[in-house]
């Protein structure tokens, strides 16, 4: 087992997964720099949860090694990689799941009491991320009483509050309309680089991947480079990855 190099936090080499024998990643490596936003993209069904899961150590691939920082994700066991989760791991879902019986602020102090942070800087601390991402005014309302929008900028303060070290975002803003969209999105990447939050964001919307440091396409549970064409709403053409190119950014504006 070689070791990764030192500016990345995480670091996949080789990953094949199949679900129920139906591979849904074949071959792929890709690296996530200390602070960056990275962008994995590709369309439906091209293996970009499966790749989330297996980066933050969900899913364990059949071949192939992930490495958080110097340590190897795949052969950890359930319980320590349960720990690594909990502890340094943040994960944002692409449908907004709250407590309907806890208030906004509740929802999100939640992991923060799990973890056995005494009410009151819970509380504050929950509030604070509140106030960040627009929403102060919402925290004293339950889930119910929210739009989907202000329901899901409360998940992403509960997922930045315990301030991981990554954060995964699968499709975070996908139920949300395109104005809604994009504004979540610019607070959300606000709020992680204020705080030197790495996030690895799965999206198949080639505008919110404008938004990130760099892009990784996935097509068909492959790596393939991208170039983008001119224009704001603009396609993706693929072309195969270069193994050799490996490390450098993917996608290249034309
Ligand atoms: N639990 C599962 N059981 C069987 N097949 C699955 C399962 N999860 C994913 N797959 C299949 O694996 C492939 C990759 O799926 P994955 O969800 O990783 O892609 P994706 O790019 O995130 O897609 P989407 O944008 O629709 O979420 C797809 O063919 C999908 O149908």
């Amino acid at each position: 087992m070689v070791a990764p190099p030192d500016n990345n936090v995480l670091w996949a080499r080789a990953l094949h997964f199949s679900h129920n024998g139906s591979p849904a990643l074949t071959g792929v490596s890709v690296e996530v720099r200390d602070g960056e936003i990275l962008a994995v993209g590709g369309p439906r069904g091209s293996g970009k949860t499966t790749l989330l899961q297996c980066l933050s150590g969900q899913l364990l691939p059949q071949q192939g090694e992930v490495w958080f920082n110097s340590a190897p994700v795949h052969t950890m066991g359930p319980v320590l990689r349960e720990r690594l989760r909990r502890d340094r791991f943040g994960w944002i879902d692409p449908e907004p799941v709250l407590v309907p019986e806890l208030t906004a602020w509740e929802n999100v102090a939640l992991p923060l009491m799990l973890r056995g942070v005494p009410n009151r800087p819970a509380r504050k601390a929950a509030s604070e991320w509140l106030e960040r991402l627009d929403i102060g005014a919402c925290g004293r309302k339950r889930p119910g009483a929210l739009l989907q929008s202000e329901r899901q900028r409360i998940v992403i303060a509960r997922a930045l509050v315990t301030e991981p070290t990554v954060l995964f975002a699968d499709e975070p803003t996908a139920p949300l309309h395109r104005a809604d969209r994009a504004q979540v999105l610019r607070t959300l990447t606000t709020a992680a680089r204020s705080h030197g939050i790495t996030v690895v964001l799965a999206t198949h919307d080639a505008e919110v991947a404008d938004l990130a440091d760099r892009t990784v396409q996935l097509l068909d549970g492959r790596r393939v480079n991208s170039l983008r064409m001119p224009g704001p709403s603009s396609g993706l053409f693929e072309a195969p990855a270069d193994p050799s190119s490996e490390g450098t950014a993917c996608s290249l504006s034309v």
